[in-house]
């Protein structure tokens, strides 16, 4: 099932600065061992704001549930998720 997601991450200012490296860090990892598995298909950098436009390819919705509540930055985030279906009118 695919689904994208919009997630925004809003770090407070006061947030202790190695907690900030370490969690961005974890962030970082977590995301790219879930690209090589494939359940994190892409990942896109919204332009200009620190948020990203990610499409993830996973079982069901508890599996993106687990995944988005393991996202180190998750309790610094703003997430919207969107269930994609085929348009009708895609080439590939
Ligand atoms: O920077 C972001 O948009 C949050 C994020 C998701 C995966 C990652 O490495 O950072």
């Amino acid at each position: 099932m695919l689904f994208a997601v919009h997630m925004t991450v809003n770090l407070p200012p006061d947030l202790d600065p190695a907690v900030r490296t370490s969690t961005v860090a974890a962030e970082k990892e977590y995301a790219r061992k879930l690209q090589h598995s494939g359940e994190w298909l892409h990942l896109w950098r919204c332009a200009g704001q620190y948020s990203n436009l990610s499409v993830f390819d996973v079982t069901d919705n508890d599996r993106l549930n687990e995944l988005l509540w393991g996202l180190p930055l998750f309790p610094y985030m703003d997430v919207t998720v969107t269930p994609l279906a085929r348009h009708p009118s895609a080439v590939r």
